[in-house]
């Protein structure tokens, strides 16, 4: 079992563990965490990973330490993560009555972190939630307590800052995730590479045939390595008042391209999105081409696109990234590629250059 801390101020400090079999611990793991046996608890969870039989072990692992868990199974995607949708949970998790020391555990990817998140954010103006990610992508989603849910025009609008109690990670669930998933997730461990640490940058190049055949040594290494990454981002700026935006590495035209064609996953946006920041950091004289050729090769080894799409309207592009959440007062604000292991945050970045970059970068 390995263990990595989130180092955050005022009680809110917490640990991701990672391991095998873990699910079939989380009873035992609350009554750690302090969580009370007299409340009711509520586990959200999505269809594919209930029909994959994960809820029925935290379930039976819940019971067995006392805890009554009542259970909302939202469907899959990311049109879920809606504000309707999660009404409705919130009103379910009334009429179950559950309480201020209830607890909300998310079982899911991504999509039922942030949405689960968000629903034990706003309850009773916030109750404990705890993690328990069940796809690679969600190494990322799990840490830092970023919850929220979408407006149908543009990512996690509605949301809050939300630490969860403990980040559960049981290795084992990775092995039903498609190769799509994998490859997803892959995306954001490149990134995390690509914003703090080389090494990592090329091992998972390096590694990506074991990576995503979920070789279980080189896993173990992967999450670890990529969620001590966030977790140090995060302890050094909660709330993304400046540094954490690093994180956003590739999503100003991911989220744009994830919103507007509306058929790639998360962390295929977000590859096309690293790739074109690359670009784009070259174009602005920020770094050396040799490193953005570097960026494209490692989405390329794994299996991830790197092209916009035709059908997307540049305008509407353009105008989707001056509403991205790191920009004020409308301007283009890019994470930008300084090397391999090290960006920075550009504001104000001119559009002509980003236009030019939209049209080196479109299918063939
Ligand atoms: N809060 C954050 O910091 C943060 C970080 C990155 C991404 N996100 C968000 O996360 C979401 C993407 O997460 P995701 O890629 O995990 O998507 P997801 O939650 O939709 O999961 C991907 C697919 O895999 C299925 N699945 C999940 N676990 C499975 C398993 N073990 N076996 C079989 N199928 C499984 C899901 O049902 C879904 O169909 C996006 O909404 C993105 O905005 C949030
Ligand atoms: O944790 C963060 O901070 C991130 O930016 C991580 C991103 O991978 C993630 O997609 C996050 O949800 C994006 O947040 P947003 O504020 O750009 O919506
Ligand atoms: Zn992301």
């Amino acid at each position: 079992m390995i263990r990595e801390h989130v180092g955050l101020e005022g009680g809110r400090a917490y640990d991701i563990v990672i391991g095998e079999g873990l699910l079939e611990q989380v009873g035992g793991m609350l009554g750690e965490l302090g969580v009370s046996e007299a409340s009711r608890h509520l586990v959200i969870t999505d269809a594919n990973v209930q029909a994959a039989g994960y809820l029925e072990k935290v379930i039976a692992s819940m019971a067995a330490a006392g805890y009554v868990a009542e259970v909302y199974v939202i469907p899959p995607g990311e049109s879920s993560k809606s504000l309707p949708l999660a009404g409705e949970a919130l009103a379910f998790a009334y009429q179950c009555g559950l309480d201020r020391r209830s607890a909300v555990l998310a079982l899911g990817g991504g999509v039922v972190g942030d949405f689960a998140g968000f629903v034990a954010a706003t309850y009773m103006r916030g109750v404990a939630f705890v993690q328990l990610p069940t796809s690679l992508l969600a190494h990322d989603s799990a840490v830092g307590g970023k919850v929220a849910v979408n407006l149908p025009q543009a990512k996690n609008i509605i949301g809050a800052f939300h630490q969860p109690l403990c980040v559960v990670y049981d290795t084992t669930a990775l092995q039903t995730l498609s190769l799509r998933e994998m490859r997803s997730g892959v995306s954001e461990a490149i990134k995390h590479g690509a914003i703090r640490d080389r090494d990592l940058f090329f091992w998972i190049e390096q590694h990506q045939e074991g990576l995503l055949a979920n070789d279980s040594s080189l896993m173990s290494e992967l999450l670890a390595r990529s969620c001590r990454i966030k977790a140090q981002v995060v302890a050094e700026d909660e709330t993304e008042q400046g540094v954490r935006a690093i994180l956003n590495f590739g999503h100003t035209l991911g989220h744009a391209v994830e919103v507007l064609a509306g058929t790639y996953t998360h962390g295929e946006a977000v590859a096309i999105g690293m790739v074109a920041a690359a670009d784009l950091s070259v174009r602005l004289g920020l770094c050396a081409a040799e490193e953005a050729v570097l960026v494209e090769r490692a989405m390329v080894a794994c299996g991830l696109p790197t092209l916009i799409p035709n059908e997307l309207d540049e305008a509407e592009l353009i105008e989707s990234m001056r509403k991205d959440k790191k920009a004020a007062g409308g301007t283009l604000t890019f994470v930008l590629l300084r090397e391999i292991g090290r960006v920075e945050i550009v504001e104000d970045v001119p559009e002509s250059a980003v236009r030019d970059v939209i049209r080196a970068r479109r299918e063939g």
